[in-house]
């Protein structure tokens, strides 16, 4: 049940515990298992990841059975329907045409004597994308990882997701994959899978960078292993926060709301709100739906532990606590969305109006629903082309433009103690 608060300083406290809820202690004694995980692959390679696949996703499996098999990639396509390969195509396209909007360029500037500087931009060598598979099967997320990948040039373009039962994967999941250029799958999941993209296995090759979603697990793991990867951010489990007004409609509200629920018992789904019978109907409207929900076990966990309806004064208070949670997702069902924008600070995807579902952004609108979680958007962003490539600088100086800086630079270097640094510029001054 969704409770309602209407205290301010018990919002704060409801929603930063919520924030909070991946780091608490119910969910840190995890990460003893995640870095376990991790040294046993490292260690030994496809045997632990094996035996993880059995403990954790109850499949065995053989060495050469990681590998998704070209036959099998073949097959998929016979098994989704025209509709759905459609739909898949449908969001490839405009998936594809919002990340090539953006690309980065590499760029020269020529100063005065002959000083060039810019910036080469240069995609990484192999890319890693975790495509979830515990609780759903997401061929949306394939798409929204591989096509930024694709678009940054990334050339080998390798992903991970945890197999179903008898070990198949979800046959969209694989047409997704090949749509979207993927060059090789494996069959597992978890931290083992993050931590064989990051250090590779026999059979896995370690990659540069490792993006993608997960739940707690997979977050964890990718925490972990940064440093030795690069990671596009945490997108732990899911959550939304819905700012609705008097003319939102509350039936739509709690759609949108258990749309996030049902992903994960640690998702999160908070409706704040001037109108508090707006916020009774919701609370009621939720309980309504959820009791015909196919997930709704999962989906009550959820509302249960992370849902709350909140009622505040004004619109201005509901956009100071949203910007205090930071949410991967914040819908503004309000008549005016866009006058409350400018106060909007922090979110991973704003969606704006009533007739802007979060799920447009989840399926096909175009921009990633790879997005930061757990008060990450503060200083994280969706996931895009850059995470994919990196810059280098680049710096010419001719003798003329040398010569006229060459006496700051000794005198900063020898400011810091570093002879050296001046000498080598000393050097070439005197020869000029
Ligand atoms: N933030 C985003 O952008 C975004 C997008 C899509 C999905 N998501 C989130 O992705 C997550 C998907 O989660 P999921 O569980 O369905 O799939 P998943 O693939 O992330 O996790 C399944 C894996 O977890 C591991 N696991 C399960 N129980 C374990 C245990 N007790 N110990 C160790 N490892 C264990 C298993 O190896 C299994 O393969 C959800 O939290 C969803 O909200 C987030
Ligand atoms: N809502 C998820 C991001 O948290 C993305 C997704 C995929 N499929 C459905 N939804």
């Amino acid at each position: 049940m969704l409770r309602i608060i209407t205290e301010r300083t018990e919002a704060r406290a409801e929603l930063r515990r919520i924030c909070d809820r991946t780091h608490d202690e119910r969910v840190v004694h995890k990460e003893a298992t995640v870095r376990e995980v991790i040294q046993a692959v490292q260690r030994q390679g496809d045997r632990a990841l094996l035996h993880y696949t059995s403990e954790f996703d109850g499949q065995t499996l053989k060495p050469e059975e990681l590998r998704v098999s070209g036959s099998e990639l073949d097959a998929a396509y016979q098994q989704v329907s025209k509709e759905l390969l459609d739909a898949i195509r449908l969001a490839r396209v405009q998936v594809e045409a919002f990340h090539r909007q953006r690309v980065p360029k590499s760029w020269v500037q020529f100063g005065e004597n002959e000083v060039v500087l810019g910036k080469r931009y240069t995609p990484v060598d192999r890319a890693g994308l975790y495509v979830p598979g515990g609780r759903a099967a997401y061929p949306s997320t394939v798409l929204m990882n591989a096509i930024p990948a694709k678009v940054a040039g990334v050339p080998r373009i390798v992903m991970c997701t945890p197999p179903g039962p008898d070990k198949t994967l979800n046959p969209a999941v694989l047409v997704a994959a090949q749509e979207a250029g993927v060059t090789e799958i494996y069959r597992v999941g978890g931290a083992q899978a993050i931590a064989a993209l990051a250090y590779g296995t026999q059979t896995i090759p370690n990659v540069h960078v490792i993006t993608g979603p997960g739940n707690i697990y997979v977050t964890l793991a990718k925490k972990l292993v940064y440093g030795t990867v690069g990671i596009d951010s945490l997108a732990g489990p899911s959550e939304v926060l819905v700012i609705a007004d008097s003319q939102a409609n509350p039936v739509h509200v709690a759609a949108d709301l258990l749309a996030q629920a049902e992903h994960d018992p640690l998702a999160a789904a908070i409706l704040i709100t001037p109108d508090g019978n707006l916020a009774k109907q919701v609370v009621a409207e939720v309980e309504n739906q959820l009791a015909e929900h196919p997930r709704r076990t999962l989906t009550e966990k959820a509302i249960a532990h992370y849902g709350v309806a909140i009622v505040v004064e004004s619109l201005e208070v509901a956009a100071e606590l949203s910007n205090e949670f930071a949410p991967e997702h914040l819908e503004l069902e309000i008549a005016e969305p866009w006058d409350l924008l400018p106060q909007i600070r922090h979110a991973g995807a704003i969606f704006l109006g009533n007739s802007t579902p979060e799920a447009v952004g989840d399926y096909l609108a175009g921009p990633n629903h790879t997005l930061p979680t757990s008060g990450a958007a503060r200083y994280a962003s969706a996931l895009s082309v850059e995470v994919f490539m990196k810059h280098s600088s680049l710096i010419q100086y001719s003798p003329k433009a040398l010569q006229k800086v060459a006496g700051a630079i000794e005198v900063l270097a020898q400011a810091e103690g570093l002879p050296s640094h001046a000498e080598s510029v000393r050097l070439r001054r005197e020869n000029l």
